[in-house]
């Protein structure tokens, strides 16, 4: 791992954190419900394959979303989201395992655990169908992609650059998240995905992470051949109390609308509608 002096002091902070908290009781035995299969799903449908996030807050928030997370996760399934993701880190998040587990026995879709994990004790919390594992954040990487495997996980790995796409394809990955938002900085830059994509292989599974919030961007991460997109802020809307649903459908459906439905989609949802770079 690299020093934690190269970190924001949000993420020091949420490391700290995460080295302290305890995993679970015993080791979890998942049945997992496999994310290629509703990936499938929504491309046969015409829909952007999207992972949408219940992300309560965050450090780069500019408030706190206090819905019930289960309803949340509804509203997102409801627009047409591919699968969820939950955020399980309680301190700077505002998420809980019990929401997870809560929000997993009342959608059918794939749900990921969104937490900074860092070893093999941090796997066994709760029960999820995918784990993201931070490359930068994990020193023995194969064999936390090999754990989690064993339990019934599918490891998603997060990478920012080319070195860390090179140590997730090395630890044995089938699914990578590369993230837009670097942990040094915190700012996102979508030219990030477009820079690391053409070096993940065809068989592997590409997701784009952080800082989409248009049809434009979704159109963007897709041409950089992202095979899906994980959303958490401009569907949360921290800021306001926007519709989750209509926030989730205009993203899902940014490859089917026209231009123009997509400009007055942006418009009347507030969202800026350019893309980041
Ligand atoms: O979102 C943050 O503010 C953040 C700060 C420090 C470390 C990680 C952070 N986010 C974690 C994520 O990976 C995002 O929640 C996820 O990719 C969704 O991003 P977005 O759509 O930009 O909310």
């Amino acid at each position: 791992m690299n020093s934690d002096t190269e970190l924001a002091p949000a993420v020091q902070s949420i490391l700290a954190a995460a080295r302290e908290r305890a995993g679970g009781e015993g080791v979890v035995d998942v049945d997992a419900r496999p994310l290629a299969d509703t990936l499938a799903d929504a491309e046969a449908d015409g829909r952007v394959p999207l992972i949408a996030e219940v992300k309560p807050t965050s450090p780069t928030a500019e408030g706190t979303r206090d819905d019930d997370p289960v309803e949340l996760a509804r509203a997102m399934v409801a627009g047409g989201a591919a699968a969820i993701s939950v955020l399980t880190e309680p301190s700077h998040f505002g998420g809980s395992p019990e929401a997870l587990t809560r929000i997993r026995e009342a959608v059918d879709v794939p749900v990921l655990r969104k937490d900074f994990v860092v070893d093999e004790d941090g796997l066994d919390l709760v029960e999820a169908d995918l784990l993201l594992l931070i490359a930068r954040f994990v020193d023995d990487l194969e064999g936390l992609v090999a754990a989690a495997r064993e339990r019934g996980l599918q490891p998603l790995v997060e990478v920012h650059d080319r070195d860390e796409l090179e140590t997730a394809l090395e630890a044995g990955t089938d699914l990578i998240g590369v993230n837009n938002r670097d942990l040094a900085t915190l700012e996102v830059d979508l030219g990030t995905v477009e820079s690391v994509a053409p070096d993940v292989p065809e068989d592997v599974t590409l997701i784009a992470e952080s800082g989409v919030s248009s049809p434009a961007d979704v159109r963007r991460m897709r041409e950089a051949d992202a095979d899906a997109l994980l959303v958490g802020s401009a569907i949360m809307d921290h800021g306001g109390d926007s519709d989750v649903t209509e926030n989730t459908r205009r993203l899902v459906r940014a490859e089917s609308m026209n231009a123009a439905d997509s400009t007055r989609a942006s418009a009347t949802t507030d969202h800026d509608g350019d893309s980041q770079t």
